[in-house]
């Protein structure tokens, strides 16, 4: 079975630490996990890099040569990977039982403006791949209800846009160690509690939206995060496990 992560998520909330310690892993488990650079605006990898989009197409080469800023110049670039798929096919191969984890750009437009991460999808899906989409949220933008409901509405974009089995990682929780357990409540939320937190802070205005983005989660059952801490296997796996059975049971 072929098998492929789509890794997303904000500038820098960690995607490129994530796909180098899903390789390490990898390494040391004896699974074989390939890495894809997706991202034309990529500079450099602690990993080694199985297939580069910047071959294709790089972000700087889009900007100099059509004189793009580098948010139309990514979209221009990926629009270009649309239109060549064939090539990212040939770059992917035929095997049977490949496990690739592809780092994506982090720019929201490509998941909710341009359909061009949804066909990208439906190829890796036509090619005999199953594909998990994993949302990287990093713990420290999250620390307050308003801020964690807008993650969160950032992950279901993706979620509602690619419909793919879908995973929610929450990175660099080694930096939160000491805060543990306020953390605990954003991995398994009640949204109720969520709430009535959010609305402690808001103008009684906002109170019917607050409750309706609640709703809205709750509906797609889209709160909860897994905790990912780079530095502890067990956390590694227990994340890679949830991978797993998401790819499995859809
Ligand atoms: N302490 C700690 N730092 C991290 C972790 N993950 C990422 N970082 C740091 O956060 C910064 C951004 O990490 P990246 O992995 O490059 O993030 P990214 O999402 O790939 O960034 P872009 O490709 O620019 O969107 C780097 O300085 C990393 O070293 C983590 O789990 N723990």
């Amino acid at each position: 079975m072929r098998h492929v992560q789509l890794v997303m998520g904000p500038a820098g909330c960690g995607k490129s630490t994530y796909c180098h310690t899903m390789y390490e892993h990898g390494l040391a488990s004896k699974r074989s996990f390939q890495i894809v650079n997706l991202d034309p605006a990529a500079e450099h990898f602690k990993y080694p890099v199985t297939v580069d989009v910047r071959e294709l197409i790089s972000l700087d080469d889009v900007m100099e040569e059509l004189d793009y800023g580098p948010n139309g110049g990514l979209v221009y670039a990926f629009e270009y990977l649309d239109e060549n798929l064939e090539w990212l096919r040939e770059q992917l191969g035929d095997s049977d039982d490949d496990y690739f984890i592809m780092d994506c750009p982090g720019q929201i437009e490509l998941y909710s403006h341009v359909p061009v991460m949804k066909n990208l999808v439906q190829a890796l899906q036509r090619w005999g791949f199953m594909v998990c989409g994993v949302y990287v949220i990093d713990s420290q933008f999250i620390a307050d209800p308003g801020k964690f409901i807008s993650g969160c509405l950032a992950c279901l974009s993706a979620m509602v846009q690619l419909e793919i089995p879908h995973v929610n990682v929450l990175t660099k929780m080694d930096l939160v160690r000491k805060k543990r357990s306020f953390m605990e409540k954003f991995y398994q939320p009640d949204i109720d509690e969520l709430i009535a937190d959010l609305n402690a802070d808001s103008n009684p205005a906002m109170y019917k939206l607050n409750q309706a983005m609640g709703s809205l989660l709750d509906d797609y059952s889209l709160v909860g995060f897994l905790p990912l801490n780079i530095y502890d296997p067990d956390s590694v796996i227990f994340v890679l496990s949830h991978i797993d059975n998401a790819i499995q049971y859809g």
